[in-house]
């Protein structure tokens, strides 16, 4: 058995094996001294494999489910190897064989997997010529998306897939692996390493047309995606080995190009608290306060919509249109059909992989009568609402395939028998008839024998050693007829057995198990049954998913009281009584006082507000509200605000507060810097950008000589609409430089030396900054709070006394920087990793060359 196990363990080095035996799954050696460790369960020692004792741990089959969820949750991968061959007939071990492997991007099992997110695998393709090409699909979607990018876009590309699991090849550079560990370390995510000969353009190329039964990849604008189709090979490739089967569901592609969506950074999810709050819980978030949905996969389309906002807004119209009508009214029905409706999507990823259960499938046929029910409900819609309807018709006979096969309600398990209903097929009936009629046919059998044998005490028994038998007393022998067999000697009784109770009891012991084994065989042709289905069902499922999204966008417009947002061509920003969606439900939850709404107006002659006002004003809810309205209509929602035209808009980037990155080793300062840089390089004049308090990170003047070119060159050169706020009073002297520009300042008043806050914003910069009232009102010492207000005094006099004009907005003389040489610049412009030997070759010869001519 040991060199069983050896042999199967090899084949999977990296992986804890679950070796069944009997009621357990084992784990041998140093997978046993993991598991031990990372489950808090026992460690043994038994027998002896080379002479060594094998040390061994295991876990209780039927609770498997608990162990694994615990294992992926930290990363691990299992490989569950069960008995396959006859245990009765077997010599030697009984044959095993690993029948899948969970691992945390692959997982299928509705206990493993959260209700509201998806578990992605990701394949990263490190290309030549710093591209790189990504594939990644979500095994319980289908969906199969594809994806290549400039090396240096590959942090945030994978924070908006948010993978469970990164696949990445052997022979990536260290350098790229590095990173790859360092995006780890920020997400939950394992990384899983593959060979690098599964890393093929060509088999990707061929893996894919075969999955999408397809001559070319055209139709879906993948043909010229060569490193992706590499990725694509590769997680093809680790699907399929982890279900130990092809993918037969995945029959859909998408290819994702950069300009498609609005470019959400990772720093921007963060800073608006999308789905994560700062400390990094679930709630309060804008998602989290949006999720009124019905069903799981309701959840996760919305959650896909909000974090995967299309720049074309066609989308987006369509769903303002398809909630406008739900308004209407029959909201309210639609949801009470929702609720209950099982996770279609889910139980029809697992009918393909042949993994589903039976009562996933009673689940399936319920939740198909509530998709008739609710196409027949939208009858009349009209654009997106009528287009649902349409999807979501159940294929032809697939319910009553299931009602006229599975029981209403099932055993949990197909192995436990009670499964398949009665009714279907004559020879399981037969054999559950033997069962069920056993006692009866016993008890007639016992009268029968009683009045033939004249024995009154006659017997008619069983048990599990002896099977069946009758048995007489002692007193009673001489009247035993002839054809009764002698089975056992007891000491007052004899019993016996004849030819027509052997009869009975070799078909009743072997009723059981042929009754099971014809279930199983029963549940395998129905799953057969059902893959035709697969196709339709996915796309119902897709189709009441979105339904339940738009129900929940349509009830929260009208409990929160949001209205329909207009795009527009014209560049621009125009909110009229916007509020924070989060903060003003905060706030009604906590009475605590009612949310100032205010407007918001950018557009080509005003890209920049300069906010200014006391701590505690406001200004970071204003702009994070402006920047979550636009991402609310962009999603499709109705918005938090009177009224809303929104322009065009390519991403929203965010540089707000700070928090120390030690992991990356990274100060607070540093990571204010490269986020602004980094907003620098990527905003457009169609980018929105929220700068919180740049430079505070640092001393004074520089923080505030920082701050005043990083206005500048929002203002002058990426011209993207910025709200900017800020504490450093002299920036208020920028918009009289700068044409675009405007003051505005959240409102406080003084009471005493105390501060209220109004929190609406108005034109103008602030007077004054509050400080020392905001510190009072935090509760700081009176003693601190008169210190403060004596030494803020002598420094403002001394301020004035001294003050010289300094223009801190006057442009900078020309650049300093010396006039490169033709082969400096050619050089510079050479990357040594990526180039072939051919190229290199050619590259210096044409250095050679420039150098001659200079
Ligand atoms: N428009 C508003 N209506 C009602 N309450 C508001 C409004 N804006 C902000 N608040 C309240 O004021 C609190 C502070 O707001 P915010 O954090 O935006 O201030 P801030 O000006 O950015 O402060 P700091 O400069 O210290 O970062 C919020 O948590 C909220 O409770």
């Amino acid at each position: 058995m040991m060199a069983q196990y050896l042999a199967i363990k090899a084949e999977h080095p990296h992986t804890l094996v679950f070796y069944r035996m009997g009621d357990f799954y084992e784990m041998f050696y140093s997978d046993a001294e993991k598991a031990a460790r990372l489950l808090d369960i026992t460690l043994t020692r038994r027998g002896n494999s080379a002479g060594e004792p094998v040390v061994m741990a295991g876990v209780p089959f039927h609770s498997v489910e608990n162990y694994l969820a615990r294992l992926i949750k930290q990363g691990e991968s299992v490989a569950i190897c069960e008995q396959v061959g006859d245990v009765a007939t077997s010599k030697g071990p009984v044959e095993r064989k690993v029948v899948r492997v969970v691992t945390p991007g692959t997982l299928t099992d509705t206990e493993l997997l959260n209700d509201k997110s998806e578990a992605v695998l990701l394949a990263v393709h490190q290309g030549s010529r710093h591209k790189l090409g990504l594939a990644w699909l979500s095994v319980t979607q289908g969906a199969l998306q594809l994806a290549e990018c400039a090396g240096d876009e590959l942090e945030s590309w994978v924070a908006r897939i948010a993978p469970s699991e990164l696949l990445f090849s052997a022979d990536v550079t260290p350098q790229f692996e590095q990173r790859l560990k360092a995006i780890r370390a920020g997400m939950s995510m394992s990384l899983t390493q593959r060979p690098e000969f599964q890393f093929d353009s060509g088999l990707g190329l061929r893996k894919l047309l075969e999955q999408l039964n397809g001559a070319t990849l055209t139709a879906w604008g993948a043909d010229d995606l060569v490193l992706a189709h590499a990725a694509a090979s590769a997680l093809l490739a680790y699907a399929e080995h982890t279900q130990g089967r092809a993918l037969t569901h995945v029959q859909s592609l998408q290819v994702q190009r950069d300009d498609e969506l609005i470019d959400l950074p990772v720093t921007t999810r963060r800073n608006l608290e999308l789905v994560q709050t700062l400390r990094g819980e679930d709630s309060p978030t804008l998602f989290s306060l949006l999720d009124t949905c019905m069903t799981g996969m309701g959840s996760r389309m919305l959650k896909c919509w909000m974090l995967e906002p299309r720049r074309d807004r066609s989308h987006a119209v369509a769903r303002h249109e398809a909630i406008a009508a739900l308004r209407e009214g029959g909201a309210d029905l639609l949801r009470a059909e929702l609720k209950g409706c099982s996770d279609i999507e889910r139980i029809t990823a697992r009918i393909a992989l042949r993994q589903v259960r039976p009562r996933e499938l009673v689940g399936l046929r319920h939740s198909l009568d509530k998709a008739a029910q609710l196409s027949r409900r939208l009858a009349g819609q009209q654009g997106l609402l009528a287009e649902l309807a349409a999807s979501m018709t159940p294929p032809e006979g697939c319910a009553a395939l299931l009602a006229r096969t599975i029981m209403d309600e099932p055993a949990a398990l197909v192995r436990d028998g009670g499964v398949i209903a009665t009714g279907l097929d004559a020879e399981l009936d037969e054999l559950r008839a033997i069962q069920d009629n056993c006692d009866g046919f016993l008890l007639e059998l016992e009268t029968r024998e009683r009045a033939r044998t004249g024995i009154a005490n006659l017997r008619v028994q069983f048990n599990k050693v002896h099977g069946f038998y009758i048995e007489i007393s002692q007193g009673q022998l001489d009247k035993v007829p002839g054809d009764f067999r002698r089975r056992q000697t007891l000491k007052n009784a004899e019993r016996f057995i004849t030819p027509e109770l052997k009869a009975f009891e070799d078909k009743a012991l072997s009723a059981q198990d042929r009754a099971l084994a014809r279930e199983k065989f029963l549940y395998e042709q129905l799953l057969d049954q059902l893959q035709a289905f697969v196709p339709a069902v996915t796309r119902l499922a897709r189709a009441v998913a979105s339904l339940d999204a738009l129900c929940a966008l349509a009830e929260r417009s009208l409990t929160l009281n949001w209205s329909r947002p207009q795009f527009s061509k014209e560049p621009g920003i125009e909110i009229v009584q916007g509020r924070h969606p989060v903060v003003e439900s905060r706030l009604a939850e906590t009475s605590a006082g009612s949310f100032i709404a205010n407007d918001t107006r950018l557009g080509p002659k005003q890209r920049m507000q300069v906010i200014t006002g006391p701590n505690m004003g406001g200004k970071s809810t204003y702009m994070r509200q402006v920047a979550l309205i636009c991402l609310l209509a962009a999603m499709g929602s109705y918005v938090p605000a009177q009224a809303a035209r929104l322009g065009p808009m390519d991403a929203i980037h965010t540089r707000i507060g700070a928090a120390d990155d030690l992991a990356n080793a990274q100060s607070t300062f540093m990571l204010e810097m490269t986020e602004a840089a980094q907003i620098l390089h990527a905003a457009t004049p169609q980018s929105l950008v929220l700068m919180d308090e740049i430079g505070r990170g640092t001393s004074t003047f520089d923080g505030l000589a920082l701050a005043s070119g990083i206005a500048a060159h929002l203002h002058d050169r990426t011209q993207a609409y910025t709200l900017f706020a800020t504490h450093y009073f002299e920036l208020t002297e920028f918009p009289a430089k700068h044409h675009a520009a405007m003051n505005v300042h959240v409102s406080a008043t003084e009471s005493g030396t105390d501060i209220v806050f109004l929190h609406e914003i108005q034109a103008g910069p602030a007077s004054r900054s509050y400080g020392i009232q905001v510190a009072k009102l935090a509760g700081m010492p009176a003693a601190v709070v008169n210190h403060a207000r004596h030494a803020l005094a002598a420094l403002e006099s001394q301020q004035t006394l001294s003050r010289e004009q300094v223009d801190l907005f006057a442009p900078p003389p020309a650049a300093d920087t010396p006039m490169h040489s033709a082969v400096e610049a050619a050089l510079s412009a050479i990357h040594p990793d990526s180039l072939s030997p051919r190229e290199a070759l050619d590259a210096l010869y044409a250095l050679k060359k420039l150098g001659e001519k200079s």
